[in-house]
């Protein structure tokens, strides 16, 4: 395609091609969007970030998909979310507001490594691509590697195992790169990562049972957020803790945000409930996308309020 106007996103697209969705949205959004590269991942793949800033130093809200890497909707969904900032900024007054007072951060292909691997040798894969030293098998889980309960219940130190929680707390790469990012950031209200599937809608903590302290405030938002989303499709969302809504999870994403103090942290687990699975039809990509983007905009709205 030559612009992100004729950028098909009723399909599933390879890793050049949304790196290609990439510069050209940056390109044709130079004001509002810029491309920030937070690091390289093991195969030394450019980890990139879209920002989405209209002035200097504002507070910032972070949304990455594909963190693992079979869960195609995600990245999908991703692009769809990056389009629809740039079409929405000053047309739709909430968003304009939201983008006039905050940064938005967006990681598309969180796990570049093994986004290429779905694509080049299995379609399944879900962890990273960095050999284990001792091992024939590969890869660490990146949704484990975090400094929040690692190597807790919840994790495996087995390195065949899809959530090997890696040999130490930040050892991948890509993990590093975003941990980096956050703490030199300094000033992130909302932390967003999305994965698919199960349509739920998680907050901390995964790790152990103890309630976070704005659990209620998180509850409250989460329902809010689950009926905006079934709003327009009926789809229909559980929400909750990790540990109480999916099970026990050590070393996850937003157990550390939420620790760093980021209340907003937010997992998302976009369609199906298993007909499909991993393997979601391509044409529900856009009502995917749809669905979840009331979702986010009710988590962008309280953040802005709060
Ligand atoms: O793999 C997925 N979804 O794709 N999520 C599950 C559950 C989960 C969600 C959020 C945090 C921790 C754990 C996982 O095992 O990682
Ligand atoms: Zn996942």
């Amino acid at each position: 395609p030559k612009s992100t106007d004729d950028f098909v996103y009723t399909a599933y697209h390879n890793l050049s091609e949304i790196y290609s969705f990439i510069n050209m949205l940056v390109a044709e959004n130079r004001k509002l969007v810029s491309k920030i590269v937070i690091g390289r991942s093991y195969k030394k793949r450019p980890l990139n970030v879209l920002k989405f800033s209209t002035g200097a130093n504002r507070p910032g809200i972070w949304i990455d998909t594909g963190i693992h890497s079979r869960e195609w909707v995600t990245q999908a969904s991703g692009t769809w979310f990056a389009k629809k900032i740039v079409k929405d900024y000053k047309r739709d007054p909430v968003l304009t507001d939201i983008l006039n007072n905050y940064d938005i951060f967006l990681e598309i292909v969180t796990n570049p490594d093994g986004f290429a691997f779905t694509h080049s040798k299995n379609r399944m894969w879900r962890k990273t691509r960095k050999p284990n030293p001792g091992s024939k098998c590969v890869g660490v889980d990146p949704n484990r590697n975090w400094d929040a309960g690692f190597g807790g219940a919840g994790s495996s130190g087995n390195p065949c195992s899809e959530t090997y929680r890696g040999p130490r707390v930040n050892s991948e790469s890509e993990v590093k790169a975003i941990v980096d990012f956050v703490k030199s950031h300094g000033k992130l209200k909302a932390f967003v990562s999305i994965h698919s599937y199960s349509q739920m809608l998680l907050y901390p903590y995964g790790y152990k049972y103890t309630p976070a302290k704005d659990n209620a405030e998180l509850n409250v938002l989460a329902k809010r957020t689950v009926s905006a989303l079934q709003s327009l499709y009926n789809t229909r969302y559980r929400y909750g803790s990790i540990i109480n809504t999916i099970y026990q999870a050590s070393g996850g994403t937003i157990d550390w945000t939420y620790n760093q103090g980021i209340k907003y942290s937010y997992t998302f687990e976009l369609r199906d409930t298993g007909t499909y699975g991993f393997l979601l039809p391509a044409d529900q990509i856009v009502p995917t996308a749809e669905e979840t983007w009331l979702a986010l905009m009710t988590i962008m709205k309280h953040t802005r309020k709060n």
